[in-house]
């Protein structure tokens, strides 16, 4: 009876907002997690994969809905403006703190903090995240990707098809993870060093299986909540006591590792020898946790450890996923392939450099903008981050668009629309719709479904549309890493395509266009979307 009293007190709440159906399912919360893209039903409000159709179908960039479990009204947003504000008025939309907590596995870290708190964390880390370091990214990648395509064309010799069939989420997880670990942590080991099974002194296992089977167990413990995962320590739960004690050894493992990293840099910071830290995130949070100086600026053991592995999983998974995308995509369309070809040839007529200077960073990605373009509008279609929810602390409305129809009475591709206000009242919640407000035709035009870097490229009479997108969220809370993530990859995707042809697989090749886009971009959404299949094959350039 409560819950259906919440739920008719919700329906007085949404009511001068278009939508209002029944979440059977919180999206935020684990039980959505585990249904994925199963569930909601294509059609109905909520369907992962709905993207910008649910909001065509009521005519309105703000729908709203009730979640049956709590009787919170949700409203749903597809809207550049309504979002701009929510990332801006950031005492009225809050983070989900709730949302989070299972992901503090080794203590309170920055994605998951609010308030003060998170404004600690946050200036601590931010120094790191400067131009300089974006140069050492630059050089880093140049250095590890050198070594992918010596293993690549080792590779390929064993193949008959001209080329090597890539596994693409194995390769770039590992270099991705490369980058972060070096550029972020100090930890510079070459490919085929990391690429070593076996667990040096003082582990049972290696540092990427460590860091591998951490992530992969993450999924299990997201979805248990902690008394579960606390009480499995004491009792033995049928079904669950295996997999939460594997869970626990991954961690154990990783948290071996991370402490290794750790004191090697505290010894550094401790006798002066801050020069070997190339590293300035390391070096930033290290020097924060032995500061004895102010609160402000200070990190506990627990939350030096914590924001250790957010960086590491933050810091690598959701490019390694977007370069997958981005990949399969230049193997899907050849000529956009060749756009980015052309770039790249001009800036390296010789090839990728072996060794990169540490001036080529400045140098090179203002002449790379096509490269960068296509990495943009890859993590438009694809966000590895498709929804983020904030909790509504004070009574306030939102500006959103509702379409005009057509004499038909039915709504064009591009439709006229007029602003209208919605009432969003305390304790309700607002989820910013990335992979919808990124599709939103008012924002991004009638081919917002296709993939087209000039998207993201400035002409005399176009200006992309920056607050419609959303892959890296907005305001002060967006993500710090984002210009180490664009460095990266555009850096990556320009070298690629100058030594390789990206190609097909040829056990797709004969399948319609549709079809092989079906097989090859299949997507999963796990902790970040998740591609399952994206595979191609590499031919050396002559
Ligand atoms: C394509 C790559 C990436 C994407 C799409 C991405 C996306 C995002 C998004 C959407 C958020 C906001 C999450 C929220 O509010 O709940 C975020 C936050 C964050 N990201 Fe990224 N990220 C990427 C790469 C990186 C990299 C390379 C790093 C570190 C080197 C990083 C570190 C972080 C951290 C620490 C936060 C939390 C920031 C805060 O709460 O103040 N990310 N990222």
């Amino acid at each position: 009876a409560e819950t259906l009293l919440a739920v008719r007190k919700a329906r007085q709440a949404i009511r001068d907002c278009p939508g209002g159906e029944i979440l059977w399912t919180h999206p935020f919360r684990t039980f959505s997690i585990i249904l994925g893209g199963n569930f909601p039903f294509p059609g109905h409000m909520g369907y992962y994969f709905a993207k910008f159709s649910i909001y065509a179908q009521y005519g309105s960039t703000c729908l709203s809905s009730i979640v049956f479990s709590d009787g919170t009204p949700l409203f749903w947003l597809a809207d550049a403006d309504a979002i701009k504000v929510v990332t801006t008025e950031r005492l009225i939309f809050q983070k989900d703190v709730e949302a989070y907590e299972t992901l503090n596995i080794y203590g309170p870290n920055m994605v998951g903090t609010e308030g003060s708190d998170w404004k600690r964390h946050r200036g601590v880390a931010k120094p790191a995240f400067n131009e300089a370091n974006n140069a050492y990214v630059w050089t880093e990648t140049i250095r590890i990707v050198n070594q992918w395509f010596d293993q690549i064309d080792s590779n390929a010799k064993e193949e008959t098809t001209g080329g090597a069939l890539v596994n693409l989420v194995t390769d770039l997880t590992q270099i991705t993870l490369l980058v972060i670990s070096s550029a972020g942590f100090g930890r510079k080991t070459s490919l085929s060093e990391d690429s070593k099974t076996e667990p040096p002194p003082g582990h049972t296992v290696a540092f990427r299986p460590a860091v591998l089977s951490a992530i992969d167990h993450l999924f299990v413990k997201i979805l248990t909540p902690n008394w579960i995962y606390d009480l499995s320590e004491f009792i033995f739960i049928p079904f669950m006591s295996k997999a939460l004690k594997d869970t626990r050894e991954s961690f154990d493992a990783l948290r071996r590792h991370m402490l290794d990293v750790i004191s090697q840099a505290r010894a550094w910071v401790a006798s002066g020898k801050v020069e070997k830290m190339d590293a300035a995130l390391l070096r930033n949070l290290v020097e924060a946790n032995m500061s004895q100086e102010s609160d402000y600026k200070s990190l506990t053991d627990e939350e030096l450890l914590s924001n250790t592995f957010t960086f590491l999983l933050a810091g690598h998974e959701t490019s390694a996923h977007t370069l997958s995308y981005a990949i399969t995509l230049l193997a899907l369309y050849p000529e956009i392939q060749q756009k980015v070809f052309e770039e790249a040839f001009k800036l390296w007529p010789n090839g990728v450099p072996e060794v990169a200077q540490s001036s080529a960073y400045k140098e090179s990605m203002p002449q790379l903008e096509y490269a960068t373009a296509t990495f943009h509008e890859t993590l438009r279609l694809f966000p590895p981050v498709s929804r983020l929810g904030k909790p509504v602390h004070t009574d306030t409305t939102l500006k959103a668009r509702r379409f005009i129809p057509e004499p038909s009475g039915k709504f064009s591709s591009v439709p006229k629309s007029e602003e209208f206000e919605v009432t969003i009242p305390v304790g309700s919640a607002v989820l910013i719709d990335v992979f919808a407000v990124q599709r939103n035709p008012l924002h991004w035009g009638v081919d917002a479904d296709e993939f087209k870097p000039e998207h993201f490229i400035d002409t005399e009479t176009y200006r992309w549309p920056r607050d419609a997108f959303l892959a890296f969220s907005g305001g002060a809370r967006s993500c710090i890493g984002q210009r180490f993530a664009v460095t990266e990859s555009t850096c990556i995707l320009a070298s690629l395509v100058r030594r390789y042809e990206i190609l097909v697989p040829d056990d797709v090749k004969h399948l319609s266009f549709e079809k092989q886009k079906d097989i090859l971009l299949d997507t999963t959404p796990r902790v970040t979307l998740t591609p399952n299949n994206a595979r191609v094959v590499l031919r050396k350039r002559v």
